[in-house]
């Protein structure tokens, strides 16, 4: 009789597996704590504009003034919309998801470039994509509303002009530090599901653009960056926060997961969450929107009293975009805008040091059958002569 082959352990979902070491971020769970090259997430967002934050995760450190100026100068060099672009995105149907949009158009930009698949521009690449994402994505959001593009501003910084290509009007202090501080917030995380996409890309020798095009598509799902929008539309199904107790509870009942609460990695609170709920209090007090704090609350509330699953970055980000006055579909786009900083980072470093990723699977379907009436003797066996050599 044949012994059951034993079966090697799986980790479902990589869970707690360790695939690679990064240099770029360390998340620690136990301390509650984010650090992008070294540095606490909640001091730069603090302190620093998004450009810093993007130097710093393609160069390791800081810019000192000459080096940020210099970086600003090539950013607003970059942010107009490709021709091509705006033409392939005009021809797409508004029902299209934005982040559908945002897929074709990263694509397209990779095919604008003559270099694609010259690894040692890499950079270039990253800050090409980086400056020209948010014409892409406020863009995409004026033309699903009927409305003509804006073109940037040379006098905006990035977080300002990305407001003002988006809305067309002149966003204020409080508005664009909020928004700052939500791109660095979310520009970098690890191995999440979206830069491991990208790293496994990259992995096989592929460019850059496919790398981040496959990390777009990645981050769509409402497990991962799609939960920004999908919490709006909690909110909107609650619709009230004296309702949220009775909403969550049945929610549970029904076994549904709560977006915008839980995470793979943090299980005693997202390190950013208490950053971004304070940018989030300063939009409520400036749009004077109390409600939306009171459904936060509730929310959150209604699941403590429940399960000690806690927010994650997704919760309050959600809310802070829909009083800024973006449309929903557009939530998940601007986190590619943040991210593609954390991404192409990453991109960067799998390359300097390759390995493919490839991992193994059990195998768990039919014992070996034949295809009925095939002749297996007929079949060509291998017949190679070549002899090994020590
Ligand atoms: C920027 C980001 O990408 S942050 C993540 C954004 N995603 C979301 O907000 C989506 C909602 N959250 C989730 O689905 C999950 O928490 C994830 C996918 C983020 C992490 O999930 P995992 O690490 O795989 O944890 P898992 O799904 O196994 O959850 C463990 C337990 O907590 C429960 N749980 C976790 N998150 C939630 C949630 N949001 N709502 C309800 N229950 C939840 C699970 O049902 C499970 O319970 P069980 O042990 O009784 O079966
Ligand atoms: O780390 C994760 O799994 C998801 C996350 O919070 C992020 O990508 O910002």
């Amino acid at each position: 009789m044949t012994q059951p082959e034993a079966q090697p352990e799986i980790k479902k979902g990589l869970a707690g597996v360790v695939a690679d070491t990064t240099e770029i971020s360390k998340v620690n769970p136990d301390t509650n704590s984010l650090l992008y090259r070294g540095y606490p997430v909640q001091e730069l967002a603090a302190t620093q504009p998004f450009e810093a934050v993007a130097y710093l995760l393609w160069h390791g450190e800081l810019p000192d003034e000459a080096q940020l100026a210099e970086f600003r100068a090539k950013e607003r060099g970059l942010r107009a919309l490709p021709d091509n672009v705006r033409t392939v995105m005009d021809a797409l149907p508004t029902t299209a998801h934005p982040m559908d949009v945002v897929r074709t158009a990263v694509s397209i930009v990779g095919a604008n470039d003559p270099d694609a698949d010259d690894a040692s521009t890499d950079l270039d690449k990253a800050f090409a994509l980086f400056a020209v994402l948010p014409a892409i994505v406020s863009y995409e959001q004026r033309r699903r509303r009927g409305e003509q593009l804006v073109p940037p501003r040379d006098d905006l910084d990035y977080a300002a002009n990305f407001l003002w290509m988006s809305f067309g009007e002149e966003a204020d202090e409080v508005v664009v530090d909020a928004f700052n501080q939500s791109m660095v917030l979310y520009a970098e995380h690890s191995f999440n599901a979206s830069t491991f996409t990208a790293r496994v890309v990259t992995s096989t020798l592929a460019d850059l653009y496919s790398a981040v095009t496959a990390a777009v598509g990645a981050l769509k799902g409402h497990l991962h960056g799609g939960a920004n929008e999908a919490v709006m539309e909690v909110f909107h199904e609650v619709g009230e926060p004296s309702k949220a107790d009775a909403w969550m509870q049945t929610a549970l009942d029904e076994k549904r997961k709560i977006m915008g609460f839980g995470h793979r990695v943090y299980k005693n609170g997202d390190s950013r969450v208490p950053t971004m709920r304070a940018a989030l209090e300063r939009l409520v007090e400036h749009y004077d929107s109390p409600e939306t704090l009171e459904m936060y609350t509730a929310l959150e509330q209604a699941m403590a009293d429940r399960k000690p699953i806690k927010p994650n970055l997704d919760f309050p980000s959600g809310p802070a975009y829909a009083l800024i006055g973006f449309d929903v579909p557009i939530f998940t786009p601007l986190f590619v805008a943040a991210r593609v900083t954390g991404w192409t980072a990453h991109i960067i470093e799998q390359r300097a040091n390759n390995a493919l990723i490839r991992p193994l699977s059990a195998y768990s379907g039919p014992d070996e059958r034949h295809v009925p009436g095939v002749d297996t003797a007929a079949l060509p066996e291998d017949t190679s002569t070549i002899e090994e050599t020590e």
